[in-house]
């Protein structure tokens, strides 16, 4: 059984006329890694800044846990990193995390304790001295991410956490996420223009375009919906075998090269259920037989041609595809 702990409905936020946020649809589950993805301008910030109690909504509900979103006890229960962190330039590392322990409710020694247990995990002990404000954009945005989890927050917003970073501190940051999930049962709202590297970590997606939903579920549902039913296939008669394949009405390509048979169907399951009869017919030995598995990144760029086409995508359609399951 899984619980929703991030769920809007119709939450809208207009800039004068124009609207950022339009009447979206969303939930995360609890205990999830949940991507909030989509191309620059189309309105994770704002959406971000609408749940943290940071913007005001124009129209709408939203709530964290149960909590009407931007009341005190939704906000306590929000750790928060935003894109880029404004540091103090006085202060150093160790000042900053215990500033908002201390901000978030912790006591002084609570926060000091919590602070050190942080730089340790994010391996930045040497510099607790040290001032953020020189640090590098990676080291800048491991002080960002333990500021978010100095109150033990029990959802962890990330706008953009790996953006601007090489390839290491990225899986870096993605592994330290991926621990805490697992130990404490933290959600986490990760937004990213970058679907690659966080179809490593996610289990559930929000996609958003020109601030409406296209998108919204759990990874497996997602690609199950997508399934190409696009299949490899190799024999010991790869010639006899697409010549069959050919006389199905269900099969609807079949394109043979010299080794593998390409062979595309509405019907995967049935494909999966008939070969081994098609093959015994046939008296062929399988060598091969391999579904393509379709990623995110391809459901992303077939969701967004589709997005352009259409310049908006309707409720309904949005309805049909939003089932996060309860
Ligand atoms: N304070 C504001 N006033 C007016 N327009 C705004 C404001 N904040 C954001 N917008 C506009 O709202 C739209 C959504 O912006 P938002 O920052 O939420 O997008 P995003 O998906 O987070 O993009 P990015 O990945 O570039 O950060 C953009 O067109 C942006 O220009």
């Amino acid at each position: 059984m899984s619980n929703t702990i991030i769920k809007t409905d119709g939450l809208t936020k207009q800039f004068g006329k124009f609207i950022a946020v339009n009447n979206i649809n969303m939930k995360v589950t609890q205990g999830s890694i949940h991507g909030f993805v989509g191309p620059n301008g189309a309105g994770k910030t704002t959406t971000i800044k609408m749940l943290i109690g940071a913007y005001q909504k124009t129209s709408g509900t939203g709530s964290i846990a149960g909590h009407s979103m931007g009341s005190i006890e939704s906000r306590q229960k929000i750790g928060y990193a935003p894109e880029k962190s404004e540091f103090y330039p006085q202060m150093t590392a160790i000042e900053y995390l215990v500033y908002n322990g201390k901000l978030a409710g912790l006591t002084e020694e609570n926060a000091i304790t919590k602070a050190f247990e942080l730089l340790d995990l994010f391996e930045m002990t040497p510099f607790a001295y040290k001032k953020p404000i020189k640090f590098s954009s990676g080291m800048k945005k491991k002080i960002t991410l333990a500021q978010a989890l100095i109150n033990d927050p029990e959802i962890l917003i990330l706008d953009e956490p790996t953006a601007n970073l090489d390839p290491e501190s990225r899986m870096f940051i993605i592994e330290i996420l991926r621990q805490f999930v697992k130990e404490k049962n933290l959600t986490v709202l990760i937004s990213s223009h970058i679907l690659t590297e966080l179809e490593l970590i996610v289990d559930e997606v929000t996609l958003i375009n020109q601030g409406q939903i296209v998108l919204n579920g759990k990874i497996e549902e997602i690609k199950n919906r997508f399934n190409q039913g696009v299949f490899d296939i190799s024999t010991s008669d790869n010639k006899k075998l697409s010549k069959q394949l050919d006389l199905l009405n269900w099969i609807d390509r079949v394109v043979r090269t010299d080794n593998v048979v390409k062979v595309f169907t509405k019907e995967p399951d049935r494909l999966k259920q008939q070969i081994s009869h098609i093959l015994l017919d046939l008296n062929l030995m399988l060598l091969m037989f391999n579904e393509e598995k379709i990623t995110l990144d391809n459901i992303y760029k077939s969701v967004f041609k589709k997005g352009d086409q259409q310049e908006s995508i309707n409720n309904e359609e949005i309805n049909e595809v939003s089932e996060v399951t309860e």
